[in-house]
């Protein structure tokens, strides 16, 4: 574990930049390709740690997985010719692997058991082990399988209609892949939406479903077909320097080839509702996802309400958003988000004790945060506490800081973002 010191550079962030691919992307494209009869090429591939655990648990499945830089080839051999892990799967720090990936293993005819590191074994499971286990799955674990580790005693699964309670595309996802391989008809009924990747990349891969509002059906003993997928930019990382622009003055900064799914551009929404002055334009399509370049100049922020629908949108950039209503004018709400209790680590608590030492007024809320505006930030030490987005936010903070900021165990921005400082100081030049 090391220690970064960042300086203030006092100037702004100019220049063209590309962030790596988009990491829900990354990890549907491995699962689709290991599932898939046939080879898949995958370009842009995110080579974060989170989505390298996906591959290792299809590479422990028996399927080839060869790598070059961010492309992967995956030779599929078909559902059936999958086999049975000889250890268990390390999940790592990935929540969305373990989410997905226990879809697939309790629906495959084989015994596996998984483990994740400390924050990952102290997430929330039952959300999909309960739902699964309505569908006929036999997962066993800790807390009656409410925690990591668990073991699949995989079997033929019946399909089932199910109406979620958790606003989550982890969960949704999930269900639609062990719906996949399950014998009838699945259905999943969302308490709103979330992000559609799962469903935009299905027919890619060659798998039918129907999305009827929110309602998503699924026929059950599906083969997937193998596909070249290009991956697009992840908005989630793309959202640490539009930030970045937008606080620091003398900032003009494009990023290019961005997925803009309109279930994931809420960073956008949300700051142009902030008045920051942001441009969009859609050059692509990647199957059905929008693919564009972002262009933002600092200006001046407002604070706002950031509640309701808005926030599974925003659900990963809520700890960059904190940093912008630092500097709005006024004090910005932050409501509705209770699931951030829930993520590496308690990202509400992470955010106002990183705010508060850099010496902005915060108030936690037991579903968000109240940030007082137009502060001016200190330098110090701050942990990342073991989560790539904290560690993020403070090297972003650094931008506009007094002082040096100091940030803890830096290499867990691995896990999402690796080339992130390299970016960074292309930016800074
Ligand atoms: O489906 C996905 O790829 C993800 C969904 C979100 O989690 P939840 O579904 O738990 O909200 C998000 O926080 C995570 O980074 C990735
Ligand atoms: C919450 C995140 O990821 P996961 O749930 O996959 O660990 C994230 O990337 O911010």
């Amino acid at each position: 574990m090391s220690t970064i010191e960042l300086t203030p550079p006092k100037k702004g962030i100019n220049g063209t930049i590309e962030v790596p691919g988009d990491k829900s992307i990354s990890h549907r494209a491995v699962i689709f390709s290991g599932l898939a009869e046939g080879t898949s090429k995958i370009s842009n591939f995110l080579t974060g740690e989170d989505c390298m655990r996906t591959v290792q648990a299809f590479r422990q499945m028996g399927v080839t997985i060869e790598q070059n830089d961010d492309e992967l080839i995956v030779h599929g051999k078909g559902i059936r010719s999958l086999s049975e892990p000889v250890a268990p799967i390390n999940f790592g720090n990935s929540g969305t692997t373990a989410r997905l990936m226990s879809g697939v293993l309790a629906g495959l005819p084989l015994f596996s058991t998984a483990f994740g590191d400390e924050s990952l074994s102290k997430r929330p499971m039952d959300r999909v082990v309960v739902p699964l286990r309505d569908m006929g799955a036999k997962i066993s674990g800790r807390k009656n399988g409410g925690l990591l580790p668990l073991s699949f005693d995989g079997s033929r699964l019946k399909g089932t209609t199910h109406e979620l309670q958790v606003r989550s595309a982890q969960v949704k996802s999930s269900l639609l892949l062990a719906g996949m391989l399950a014998e009838g008809e699945t259905k999943v009924i969302e308490a709103g939406t979330t992000r559609n990747h799962t469903e935009m990349l299905m027919p890619q891969y060659g798998i039918d479903l129907e999305v009827d509002g929110r309602m998503i059906t699924i026929k059950g003993e599906q083969q997937p077909k193998a596909a070249d997928l290009r991956v697009p930019g992840d908005i989630s990382s793309a959202a640490f320097f539009i930030v970045g622009a937008a606080i620091t003055p003398g900032s003009k900064l494009t990023i290019r080839n961005v997925g803009l799914n309109v279930t994931r551009n809420g960073i956008v929404q949300v700051m142009k509702l902030m008045g920051a002055n942001i441009t969009t334009t859609v050059h692509t399509h990647i199957g059905d996802e929008p693919v564009g370049d972002i262009h933002v100049e600092s200006s001046t922020l407002n604070a706002i309400s950031i509640e309701g629908d808005m926030i599974p949108n925003v659900i990963d950039e809520i700890p960059i958003l904190a940093l912008a209503a630092t500097q709005a004018e006024g004090t910005t709400e932050i409501k509705d988000a209770k699931e951030l209790r829930f993520k590496e680590t308690d990202r509400i608590k992470a955010v106002a004790e990183n705010l508060r030492k850099l010496g902005v007024k915060v108030e936690e809320r037991e579903d968000g945060l109240q940030i007082k505006g137009r502060a001016s930030l200190s330098g110090g030490t701050l942990q990342s506490f073991g989560d790539h987005r904290i560690g993020m936010m403070g090297a972003i903070a650094s931008l506009i800081s007094e002082n040096v900021i100091s940030i803890q165990d830096k290499e867990c921005i691995n896990i999402s973002y690796p080339s992130f400082f390299n970016d960074l100081n292309k930016v800074l030049l």
